[in-house]
């Protein structure tokens, strides 16, 4: 009786074992601070929003990883005590959504990559499995000496003890190196992922939101890595035990192994059917958290706007909506995952009774031979075998369940962009091959004018729709050419296009027909890098980064600027006296996007790093609606001299009229083309003229 004890104490502490792993990991996800307890004393304590952003996006993770690693007995709970996840997608009836295609065999392959790393991760759990595997036998070797008083018992135990010892080495050595092996897989699969997010055209960014995109790179991917190398060491320990565990058995009684195996078939197709449903599940969770991500990327990057207009607590709501709605997909992921659990352990457990059944009378029997030690060793090996299989269903489950977020990574690696947005060529750096997606193709031409080129640009019969867009035209046959030397100011009606033609000249869209020429040269023949580089543009709403005015100023010029020519362009700028009067001058940092300095401050230090690079044309977007008429007059005359004796091509989009009166000439856009082109005064002098309109309107309207 006190030797079954043996085994059953051994059969709970096999399934305690098994179990509380996935129950660990789960406590081990879920950050210790609520969100919803972060309070934020004012605007200027609210940290970097990709800190914030992070942290969000480790719920996140820890939701999805929860989900994508949970055993079967592991159920989704949160530090307070709710379950987490679900799928907004589940709740607005997308569960349509396809399968992922992607194969394991690709997922496989991310492995292959750190073969040796994995394949000295599984020696190491080929040492210590068999090692394990030697315990029951040597127990039972045990049971056997102590029930004879045979004198092996010291020798045996030491024996054990050096066993056990080689063990937790090998242990160590496989721990640490298909952790490294994950790491190495997700460092690898982010540089891809985000190589290839960058090589995507513009209109790629105009359908997807970029909190959706950080996700893949911050959830998606080390969920993949981590499952592939978690689950591909859980198999290979689970085939090595059950293979040995057979062997055992089979040896140690050939008739009484008929009843363990007997639990094989229901515990697989628990798992098989288990895998299926779950699999489903996964895709629509990855994109529910991701769309949570996003929601709160976005209000918190814009925390001002949010807090201006009092919409913390609606904010958070939509929030917390977004993540509940994954709750409904966690009900029936943990029904899913308790019957599972149940119906494992009721199938394994039930072998196990038949076995101590049949195995207890064959010992009571006289005329067989089976010894109270090897039914012991029996047990133990039954229990291994059952804990095995059910460890490789629900291992292989994981990884097919893992396909939802490779997919969602490998859809943008594999994605060949459409047209030449990007300049990016080159492959990722030190990115394993079999993870680079579709190759970049080689420009369709590397031409670059020779140096003291005529700087003209001209549009002619330009005609695009935004490709998000097909059915609004944007521009209808625009004509148009500005000299070296000459500055053109774009006036136009909200909307009509103006900073659509700026976007096009820089070939961030491609026009849908007609060309755009520098030089003569139509801008689709030319190296678009190069391209980009004779052109600057001051954006309407300028981005900086995170960094010091210096760095953000360089951000222009690849390589090492000197600050003389960083204070160049920053007079020229008119500039300097203000940087000087930020409280670390040059090295003032200036907060994610800016956010540190006023509306002025970011156009002028926006319009510096335009100036920085010596362009041959310059693009201004508005840039000076932040400034004072002061300051306006400043810059402006400043620009203005360094362009003339620069000899630039400078597009001055513009509303005011003191903008509009500087300029040699203005060309007014309405209607997708330019309907009058002349000097401020000349057309101001036209009773019927469009700009005059526009410009007073009470008077003339139009
Ligand atoms: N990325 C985009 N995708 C789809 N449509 C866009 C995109 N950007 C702009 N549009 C649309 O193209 C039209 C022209 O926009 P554009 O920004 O060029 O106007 P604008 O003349 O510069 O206006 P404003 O003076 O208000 O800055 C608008 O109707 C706008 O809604």
């Amino acid at each position: 009786m006190h030797r079954l004890a043996v085994s059953a104490r051994y059969a709970s502490y096999f399934s305690r074992v098994h179990g509380p792993k996935s129950l660990q990991r789960s406590a081990r996800l879920f950050p210790s601070q609520p969100l919803h307890r972060a309070n934020f004393a004012s605007q200027s304590d609210v940290p970097p929003t990709s800190t914030f952003f992070t942290r969000l996006q480790r719920l996140g993770l820890a939701a999805s990883q929860t989900f994508q690693s949970q055993s079967a007995s592991a159920p989704l709970y949160n530090e307070n005590g709710k379950q987490t996840a679900a799928s907004p997608d589940a709740a607005r009836g997308t569960s349509t959504q396809e399968e992922p295609k992607l194969e394991l065999s690709r997922l496989l392959q991310l492995a292959k990559e750190e073969r040796h790393l994995i394949g000295f991760a599984l020696s190491a759990q080929l040492i210590s499995a068999s090692s394990i595997m030697l315990f029951p036998f040597a127990l039972g070797k045990v049971v056997d000496t102590v029930s004879s008083s045979a004198p092996e018992l010291d020798a045996l135990v030491a024996l054990m003890g050096g066993v056990f010892a080689i063990s937790a080495v090998a242990s160590a050595a496989r721990v640490s190196a298909m952790s490294l092996a994950g790491s190495r897989i997700s460092r690898d699969l982010r540089v891809s992922l985000f190589h290839a997010i960058m090589k995507q055209e513009t209109a790629f960014f105009d359908k997807r939101q970029s909190g959706e995109l950080v996700n893949r790179l911050s959830s998606d991917v080390p969920l993949v890595a981590r499952t592939l190398t978690d689950n591909l060491a859980k198999i290979i320990r689970a085939g090595v035990t059950s293979t040995a565990s057979l062997g055992f058995i089979l040896y140690l009684s050939p008739t009484l192994s008929l009843v363990t195996l007997g639990s094989i078939p229901p515990i697989l197709g628990f798992a098989v059917m288990f895998g299926r449903a779950a699999r489903k599940l996964s895709r629509k969770l990855v994109d529910a958290l991701a769309e949570a991500t996003q929601v709160a990327a976005e209000r918190t990057s814009a925390i001002r706007t949010v807090r201006t207009f009092g919409a913390e607590d609606i904010e958070t709501k939509r929030y917390a909506n977004r993540v509940d709605e994954t709750y409904h997909l966690a009900k029936k992921v943990a029904f899913a995952d308790g019957l599972y659990a149940g119906s494992v352990q009721l199938s394994a457990q039930m072998s196990l009774c038949g076995v101590l059944w049949f195995g207890g009378r064959m010992v009571i029997d006289p005329l067989n031979p089976m010894t109270m030690g090897a039914l012991t060793s029996f047990s133990m090996y039954a229990v291994n075998l059952g804990v095995a299989v059910s460890g490789m269903g629900t291992a292989y489950g994981q990884l097919t369940r893992a396909l939802g977020a490779g997919h969602r990574i490998f859809e943008v690696i594999d994605r060949e962009p459409d047209g030449a947005s990007s300049t990016i060529c080159e492959q990722p750096p030190n990115v394993a091959h079999s993870q680079v997606g579709v190759p970049v193709k080689p420009k369709a031409s590397l031409r670059r004018l020779q140096p003291g080129y005529d700087a003209t640009v001209s549009f002619e019969d330009v005609h695009f729709k935004y490709p998000t867009q097909p059915d609004t035209a944007i521009l209808n046959g625009v004509n148009l050419t500005v000299r070296p030397g000459e500055i053109i100011a774009i006036a136009g009606a909200s909307g009509s296009g103006k900073s659509t033609m700026s976007s096009l000249l820089s070939r961030l869209y491609e026009p849908t027909s007609g060309t755009i020429s520098l030089g003569n040269e139509p801008i689709a023949n030319l190296d678009t890098a190069w391209l980009r580089e004779q052109i600057a543009v001051v954006a309407q709403e300028p981005v900086l980064f995170n960094g010091t005015i210096t760095e953000n100023i360089q951000y222009a010029m690849p390589g090492e600027v000197s600050m003389q020519r960083i204070q160049r362009a920053a007079r020229a700028a008119a500039s300097h006296d203000m940087i000087l009067s930020l409280p670390n001058k040059y090295e003032t940092m200036v907060g994610e996007r800016g956010a540190s300095l006023s509306g002025g401050q970011r156009a002028r230090t926006a319009l510096c790093r335009a100036l920085v690079r010596d362009p041959r044309v310059l693009v201004l977007d508005e840039h000076s609606a932040a400034l004072d008429a002061e300051s306006e007059r400043a810059v402006a005359q400043a620009v203005y001299t360094s362009a003339s004796e620069l000899n630039m091509a400078v597009i001055t989009i513009a509303h005011r009229t003191s903008s509009l009166r500087r300029a040699d000439r203005v060309a007014v856009l309405a209607d997708g083309v330019v309907i009058e082109i002349g000097s401020y005064d000349d057309l101001m002098k036209q009773e019927d003229s469009c700009l005059r309109r526009m410009l007073n309107p009470t008077r003339t309207p139009i």
